[in-house]
């Protein structure tokens, strides 16, 4: 439905009245100065010249007759074929474009209705008598000569008199007033035997239906009650019971939409096909520790932006573009996966192609699984960059076949990868790599609609000392422009300057392009998605808003996959796929434990295994639990502090085992929903070795530094973790500072320590201390 303002457009006037679009833009044709398209807004003018012409040539014999019909709306939708003629030409005045196919003499409409009165957005089937009652006042009051209107508008009434035939002479003021009296009677006769029309939402009480029906609550209960439904006033009823008990009460049901400030303010409609055009790829460069994302992002940058173009200046924004063959390519300008995951995280979905540099003389390493397992799950096509050709022991062949082992067969063995061997040092490969990197760009038929609001995602956000916050953007659809008010995540604010990759200064940016800007309130986080808007205060009003839901959502229990929960999501079927995360110690372990794990799957649930690698849980497997739904199994692995901490953040289900059988046993219980973990692990603290030493008669005693939490003497069990892989587990001997056995030591503090049974202790490691506590059922 159109509404009253300047958004109200040709096919939604036609839509409201109930007619051809072509018959308005016919009346435009002939009347206004403009044709206009279906597509395009109108103004008051316009309005009301469509709405003259349709009444005009649907002209009522009489009041009599509009009132004849308003008395029985209901009878009239569910019986149109037995009308009244007079009843049927009073709708035609209350809709009416249903009749204005049929020939009419053609007049020039004079304008006689206020001008803001003349869009009524109401449905031809939701008849909303208020407005109905407006008109037949505004009838009224020209009839007993109380006319709101000036000279220029009277013309019009006087049509109606002589239409109705009534009256020619001036009347006395007696009449006049007992006319007057007559008609408010009428009214009020119309209005008492009108059936209320109750929007009703998804879900409402009985006690607020009731009042919304003008009924008493004791009424309504009855009619529930008649119906086999016992509810009490506070209790609340789903819309389609609500409606039925609506209905039966002889009320009107309408579905009451509620539109939220987002809906209203973000215009997220569906671009149409002949609106697309062509848009340059989004990619990200990915892989191992020092297998040459820099270096390729920096050479592709040097060798096809700086020279020639906009004074070669580079900034580094964060992303950039070049132009292969004409055609643009966008580079997120941020290597690794850390930024494209943190932004999956958020929901965003930014890249469209992602490059897996593999070094040629180093083979697959972990972070080029982990890249793999990020880019799969995103969803998006992988190109294999062997980098380091250059050097001797370069050694394409067996990355190719490594790279079959993580499902990413090369074209030349059958596959569909795209593998390149490359230089980013010589520059050799790097031009057929771009043009493998357009070829795959063009099978994706990667599009947007320059011709709209811009949308798109925040890639990095920082606050500059002078100009305040700085965000780069990269805008996804539509053309964002200087001056454009937007709103990104709880920031909002106009653009100011917008700078491109160059250095250059911009006035607009389309799809796919990235700009710089200020301008915005606070800093937004990256990954955070951005939307161009029209009305500055509503946005604010959202901004506010979102700052509440961040609030409020902060506080909430946060829902994710859990073992403990697992069952009763299965049992709902919110959970058909159960995302599992692997570390191992060693990749045999990693193999084993996916392979049995998979094994777990059933009718109902899929147990997948998204990602495996050896090592201690990173940040990034965090990360990937997250965005995928899924939890994270450790054999012989702790995580590190910083995915300790982002797994309690983003409440990521950690599980380590020392036994693999343990991992299946508790999984499938946990399946069948017989998980029943009585003990939970209670982390104390964390100490590092600074030295060891052999006591004879003790065995080896270990001088710690107390990094976080604390240790104990009593209860305290000990996790002995070096590099990452847990090399022990048992309890402590002793708990000393200086000479003095002591029942505690705080974090900050050194102190002697010894583990029961166990002398391997070296120089670095870490000794995690925790307690097992009892879980209340
Ligand atoms: N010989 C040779 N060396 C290269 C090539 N590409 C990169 N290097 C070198 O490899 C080292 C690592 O390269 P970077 O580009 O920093 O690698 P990266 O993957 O970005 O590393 P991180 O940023 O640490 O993840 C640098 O010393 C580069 O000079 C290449 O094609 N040939």
């Amino acid at each position: 439905m159109g509404s009253v303002g300047n958004k109200y457009r040709v096919h939604e006037v036609a839509k409201d009245f109930g007619v051809p679009t072509k018959q308005i833009t016919e009346i435009l044709t002939k009347y206004a100065e403009t044709p206009k398209n279906h597509m395009q807004v109108l103004g008051d003018r316009e309005l009301s010249l469509i709405f003259e012409s349709l009444t005009q040539h649907n002209q009522v014999s009489g009041i009599q007759a509009i009132y004849a019909d308003a008395a029985k709306p209901a009878e009239k939708k569910a019986e149109p074929a037995r009308q009244q003629p007079a009843a049927r030409k009073a709708e035609a005045e209350k809709k009416p474009g249903q009749q204005a196919q049929q020939p009419q003499p053609e007049k020039k409409p004079v304008s006689r209705v206020p001008q803001t009165k003349v869009v009524d957005t109401r449905k031809a089937t939701a008849v909303n008598m208020d407005k109905y009652d407006e008109k037949l006042q505004d009838m009224a009051d020209a009839r007993t000569g109380n006319s709101r209107r000036d000279q220029r508008q009277t013309q019009g009434k006087e049509k109606i008199r002589s239409k109705s035939g009534r009256r020619s002479g001036p009347q006395s003021n007696k009449s006049k007033q007992e006319e007057a009296d007559r008609l408010r009677r009428l009214r009020l006769e119309v209005i008492k035997k009108t059936p209320v029309t109750v929007q009703i939402p998804d879900e409402i009480s009985v006690g607020e239906l009731a009042s919304r029906m003008k009924k008493t609550g004791a009424e309504v209960v009855k009619c529930l009650m008649k119906n086999g439904v016992m509810a009490s006033l506070s209790q609340i009823i789903d819309f389609d019971t609500a409606a039925i008990i609506a209905e039966e009460m002889g009320c009107k049901v309408e579905k009451e939409v509620v539109v939220t400030i987002e809906e209203k303010l973000i215009d997220d409609h569906k671009d149409e096909d002949k609106d697309l055009v062509p848009r340059a790829p989004v990619v990200v460069v990915m892989g191992h520790v020092d297998h040459g994302k820099t270096s390729l992002l920096d050479y592709i940058r040097n060798a096809h932006v700086a020279s020639g173009e906009a004074g070669g200046i580079t900034q580094h924004i964060g992303a950039y573009q070049v132009q292969i063959n004409g055609k643009p390519i966008t580079f997120l300008d941020t290597p690794g996966h850390e930024a494209f995951t943190s932004m999956r995280a958020r929901g965003a979905m930014v890249t469209d192609i992602a490059i897996l540099v593999v070094a040629a003389e180093d083979g697959i390493m972990p972070q080029t699984v982990e890249s793999i397992n990020h880019a799969k799950a995103a969803g998006i096509p992988i190109i294999v960059a062997i980098n380091k050709m250059d050097k001797p022991e370069a050694n394409p062949e067996r990355i190719k076949q490594q790279l079959t082992e993580y499902g990413l067969v090369c074209e030349e063995w059958g596959g569909d990868t795209i593998v390149c061997p490359i230089s980013a040092k010589t520059g050799m490969g790097v031009d057929n790599l771009l043009e493998m990197l357009t070829l795959t760009a063009e099978v994706g038929e990667l599009k947007a609609n320059p011709n709209r609001a811009a949308q798109g995602t925040v890639i990095e956000a920082r606050l500059d000392k002078g100009r305040g916050p700085v965000a780069t953007l990269l805008v996804q659809n539509g053309t964002l422009k200087q001056g454009d008010i937007i709103i990104a995540g709880t920031a909002v604010g106009r653009v100011r300057a917008m700078v491109g990759d160059k250095g250059q200064k911009l006035t607009s940016a389309g799809p796919s392009v990235p700009v710089e800007i200020t301008g915005l309130s606070e800093t937004p986080s990256a990954g955070a998605t951005f939307n161009a808007v029209a009305d500055e205060k509503l946005a604010r009003e959202l901004v506010e808003q979102r700052k509440e839901e961040a609030r409020a959502k902060a506080n909430a229990p946060v829902t994710k996959v859990s073992l403990e929960d697992l069952f009763s999501q299965i049992q709902a079927g919110e959970m058909k796929n159960l995302n599992i995360i692997v570390k191992a110690d060693v990749q045999g372990s990693v193999e084993a434990v996916k392979a049995s794990l998979e094994k777990l799957s059933n009718d109902e649930v899929r147990v997948r295994v998204i990602h495996g690698g050896v090592g201690a849980i990173n940040e990034s497997d965090v990360m990937l639990a997250s965005t995928s739904q899924a939890i994270i199994v450790g054999f012989n692995v702790r995580p590190d502090n910083a995915a300790r901490d982002s797994a309690a953040r983003a409440h990521v289900d950690m599980r380590m085992y020392r036994v693999i059988y343990d991992a299946i046993n508790e999984i499938e219980s946990a399946m069948k929903g017989m998980l029943a973990p009585k003990f939970r692990e209670a982390l104390l603290g964390h100490a590092e070795v600074r030295q060891t030493y052999k006591v004879s008669g003790v065995g080896t005693v270990a001088g710690c530094y107390v990094q976080d939490g604390k240790l104990q003497r009593k209860d305290c069990q000990v996790r002995l973790v070096r590099d990452g892989i847990v090399i022990h587990e048992g309890v402590l001997a002793s708990l000393q500072r200086f000479k003095d056995s002591v029942k505690e030591v705080a974090a900050g503090y050194e102190c002697g320590l010894s583990i029961e049974k166990f002398n391997d202790i070296k120089e670095g490691d870490i000794i995690e201390a925790f307690t097992m506590e009892e879980i209340p059922q």
